[in-house]
């Protein structure tokens, strides 16, 4: 099996000669999210082995793997909340940590992740988002409210603003955590499957300011298990099962041989494929792993 080139996205030219409208190119900056050989163990559990990657500013990236392939690890260790066992993570040429304490990055996360009883307003939510940005002793400025107040307007949650978060629909919570990162004026946004239980209003919504987002220069890295819509709004994407097995575009990185790759699966077939042992080794010879 061979394909066509398989340098990442940003190696190459684009397809048609342009970028997207007023998308920076950020050729000249440093990579958003750099990952180097990055390997992540827990105990036992290899949860990403050896992953090389590369986002510059302004690219919107699908995450596309099964259960258990380490994207929450992956979305961890660019953050800083899990160490490296080898291998480096550079944010922005600095470490996660710094990345996070200057508010350079936020995190969608999953919902499970969340309590959904803790006593906080959506207000409160999105706020947490100008934490960085603020003193510890002083309360929040009128620019912190006005970022929040815009961000809530954004993802169209102004009318709930005062609600508990437990008390909203699937869609709203991730639209409060979406304004949190709007808040913020992350440089860089990390969606842990923000599409899951949303209906199609809702995820447009959050699609539409995703693009928004990136055509300011931010850098997006989102896993969605949604294969049909990524190709309208993602630049390119990466197919993980601990290891890269494919960066390209969302159309190439989704032919149903990757997708049978990623999956251990004929995704569009429904059948099980030759290849389809989900404890088969990422690294064999398919010409795909980078
Ligand atoms: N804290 C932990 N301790 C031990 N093993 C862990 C821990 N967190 C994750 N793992 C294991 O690491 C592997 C990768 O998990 P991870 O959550 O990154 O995958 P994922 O692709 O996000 O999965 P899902 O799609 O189900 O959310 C899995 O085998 C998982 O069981």
């Amino acid at each position: 099996m061979s394909f066509p080139d398989h340098r990442p996205p940003q190696d190459r030219p684009p397809r048609d000669g342009t970028p997207r409208d007023g998308a920076p190119q950020g050729d000249s900056e440093p990579p958003a999210i750099e990952l180097t050989d990055l390997t992540v163990r827990y105990g036992s559990v290899l949860a990403l082995d050896k992953v090389s990657l590369t986002l510059r500013p302004g690219r919107i990236c699908g995450l596309i793997g099964m259960n258990g392939s380490g994207k929450s690890t992956l979305f961890k260790s660019i953050m800083g909340l899990v160490r490296p066992s080898s291998g480096s993570v550079s944010i922005a040429g600095g470490t996660p940590n710094r990345a996070r304490a200057r508010g350079l990055v936020s995190y969608v996360p999953q919902s499970e992740d969340v309590d959904w009883d803790f006593p906080i307003s959506v207000r409160e939510v999105a706020m947490t988002g100008r934490y960085g940005r603020q003193n510890l002793f002083r309360r929040a400025s009128a620019r912190d409210r006005a970022a929040v107040d815009d961000a809530l307007e954004r993802v169209g949650l102004t009318e709930l603003a005062d609600r508990q978060i437990g008390k909203l629909s699937g869609g709203q919570r991730k639209r409060a955590f979406v304004a949190r990162g709007i808040a913020q004026g992350a440089d860089i946004l990390l969606l842990d499957e923000p599409f899951a239980g949303v209906d199609k209003r809702s995820e447009r919504t959050i699609v539409d300011l995703l693009v928004a987002e990136s055509t300011r220069g931010a850098t997006i890295l989102i896993s969605t298990h949604d294969l049909s819509t990524l190709p309208s709004f993602a630049t390119e994407a990466v197919l993980l099962m601990q290891r890269v097995l494919v960066h390209d575009t969302p159309e190439e990185a989704l032919r149903p041989e990757h997708l049978a790759l990623a999956f251990g699966v004929d995704v569009l077939g429904g059948g099980r494929s030759e290849s389809s042992a989900p404890q088969r080794d990422p690294s064999g010879s398919s010409g795909v792993a980078r």
